[in-house]
């Protein structure tokens, strides 16, 4: 286990330049998550979700703050150290099936061959390896694991996606709209697969999704908009003392280090709040009030 969170981002920063033009992607993004935890990562387009999985996969650097993972600073990662990461600590699956999987291996060979590379046993010639069967199991590819990608459904492909993501137990597993090219039916198959995961492997899972579905499968909802946490959804289940389990669903909005934080737009609307509003400080709440101009009482605006 890592002293402090598994993962922890503090200010982090990433600014592309485009013909000369910067595009600020994350904009003092702050995020702690634990080891053994089940958590996606949502928001609109272009707010800057696949930017922080990137420079949590190791594949890319922040401009500015800090990104560390399993106690690794990976701001400055060697480039041997790296290697390392991406083989043991970190696995990634991306949304298009024909990244994760080469078309000329059957599935049992797919999730063997990382295994091979890094030295362990597997590979190609040996599909007797038990963590391979293990995972073809866990992931429900017994039927299909002899078949190459182009026989495979979506969902079996994504499936098996996930098995060779983990093939070399990693602590972290990375998903970037895993469901994204998948039906319905495809798509809870994929969720399931990355709680069982979770669950049974003690893997802990980020998932980046646009897909609306995915608050049922984890405990933990983080929005991003403008690049940074914004706001935060927890679910758990609980037990009355009548054995009756009930879904608990709460809400938060994430407060960084010195104080700022983003209320939902639909609270700005409902209440026309911009530019500034007025903050009184109670007992044990703050209130947020329209900031209504001298001379003028509430509803003349
Ligand atoms: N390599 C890049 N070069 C230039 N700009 C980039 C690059 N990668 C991302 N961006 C910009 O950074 C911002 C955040 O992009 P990002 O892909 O992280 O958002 P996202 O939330 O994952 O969006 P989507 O849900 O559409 O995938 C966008 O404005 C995007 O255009």
């Amino acid at each position: 286990m890592t002293a402090g969170p598994f993962v922890q981002c503090e200010d982090l920063v990433r600014i592309f330049s485009v013909d000369g033009l910067e595009v600020q992607a994350l904009q003092g993004l702050n995020l702690r998550i634990d080891e053994g935890e089940l958590v996606a990562i949502v928001g609109a387009s272009g707010s800057g979700k696949s930017t922080l999985l990137t420079i949590l996969s190791g594949l890319d650097r922040p401009t500015g703050g800090s990104a560390r993972v399993a106690g690794l600073d990976l701001t400055t990662l060697t480039s041997r150290q790296r290697v390392t990461f991406q083989r043991e600590i970190v696995g990634f699956v991306w949304q298009q099936a024909s990244r994760n999987l080469l078309p000329y291996l059957t599935a049992r060979e797919n999730v063997a061959l990382p295994r091979a590379l890094a030295g362990r046993r597997g590979g190609r010639s040996n599909g007797g390896d038990a963590r391979v069967s293990e995972l073809i199991e866990l992931l429900d590819l017994g039927d299909c694991a002899d078949r190459w990608p182009a026989q495979l459904s979506g969902g079996q492909q994504q499936r098996t996606a996930i098995a060779v993501a983990i093939a070399n137990a990693p602590r972290l597993l990375l998903a970037d709209e895993p469901t994204g090219e998948l039906d319905e039916a495809a798509s809870v198959d994929v969720l399931r697969a990355m709680e069982a995961v979770n669950a049974e492997l003690g893997v802990t899972v980020v998932i980046v999704t646009h897909d609306p579905e995915v608050s049922e499968h984890v405990d933990r909802t983080i929005q991003i908009r403008d690049g940074r946490t914004s706001r935060e959804v927890l679910r758990r289940t609980e037990t009355d003392e009548h054995g009756a389990q009930r879904r608990v669903i709460e809400e938060f909005a994430v407060l960084d280090r010195v104080g700022r934080m983003q209320l939902p737009e639909s609270y700005l609307e409902a209440l026309d709040l911009r530019d500034r509003v007025r903050l009184d400080l109670e007992t044990d709440h703050v209130e947020v009030f329209r900031d209504v101009p001298q001379g003028k009482q509430e509803g003349e605006r």
